[in-house]
């Protein structure tokens, strides 16, 4: 069984709802993003996104974009993003990896080997935001083929597409709760409660929402009408602030503390 699916269906007996935080790997560095995601599942984290750095993240806002340039300074590669899954599992965390990446990096490394390569380092799910239903047949084949799922993204414009995207959908869907890029807001799209519904209606699967989710309020606003909620940009800033105590042998602890703490407060 798919570790996505196996820790959805624990969530659904306890009655609980998935946090499933973002952060972008090789920011600052890999061992360091090792020792997030390991402080992100002691938070309360039920999976993770694993973001790989890319130099024009167009569905990015500033927060991530700055992140992503970070870890490009260090030549992050989605390899290194891959082989990151496979440490931070031999470092003890258990939780399920989702590899987020736009599509590009993935064509240069080559499809077949890249899913190989994923299945091979124990990523279970595929999130590819420039990579539209009309276009990810042949993703989506290989992916079923290897056990990997992808995950579709939904927005509240997606109106219709939203039965065809959600038909096709491995793992979860996960609903975009606002138009334009990533980033913590004060405010979701306006029909975002009748959006849900839609997709809640379309599939059987899980549906997880995210886009500007930063609190504790907004987490508990979505708790009962989704089954997990994505947190990003939220995360990604409190670690850009933690960065000075990061990047210091003797004040580490103290940062991966506060990113610990911020995150556990999301849960409540
Ligand atoms: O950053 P936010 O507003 O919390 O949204 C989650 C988001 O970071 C993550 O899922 C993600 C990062 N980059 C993306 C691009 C498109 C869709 C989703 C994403």
């Amino acid at each position: 069984m798919n570790l996505i699916d196996a820790a959805f269906a624990k969530l659904k007996q306890e009655g609980k709802t998935a946090l499933i935080p973002f952060l972008t790997i090789g920011d600052p560095d890999i061992p360091t993003s090792i020792a997030i995601i390991k402080e992100l599942e002691q938070a309360g984290a039920n999976m993770v996104e694993l973001g790989v750095p890319y130099s024009d993240p167009l569905a990015d806002g500033p927060v991530i974009q700055r992140a992503s340039e970070r870890a490009l300074q260090n030549r992050i590669s989605i390899l290194d993003c891959i082989e990151t899954a496979a440490q931070a599992r031999e470092a003890g965390v258990q939780m399920p990896f989702i590899l987020f990446t736009y599509f590009n990096p993935v064509l240069q490394f080559g499809l077949e080997p890249f899913m190989n390569l994923v299945v091979e380092k124990g990523i279970s799910g595929l999130i590819i935001p420039d990579l539209p239903i009309e276009e990810d047949e042949e993703v989506r084949q290989l992916a079923e083929l290897k056990g990997v799922h992808l995950i579709p993204l939904v927005a509240p414009t997606s109106k219709d597409r939203v039965v065809r995207i959600s038909r096709k959908a491995r793992g979860f869907v996960y609903c975009v709760s606002s138009l334009g890029v990533t980033g913590v807001r004060a405010e979701f799209h306006s029909g975002i409660d009748d959006f849900l519904a839609t997709v809640r209606e379309a599939t059987d699967l899980p549906i997880a929402v995210g886009f500007g989710i930063s609190s504790r309020e907004q987490v508990q606003r979505f708790e009962s009408i989704c089954d997990g909620v994505v947190v990003g940009s939220a995360i990604v800033r409190k670690i850009e602030e933690s960065l000075p105590l990061l990047t210091d042998e003797k004040q580490r602890e103290a940062g991966l503390t506060q990113i610990r703490e911020f995150v556990a407060g999301l849960k409540g």
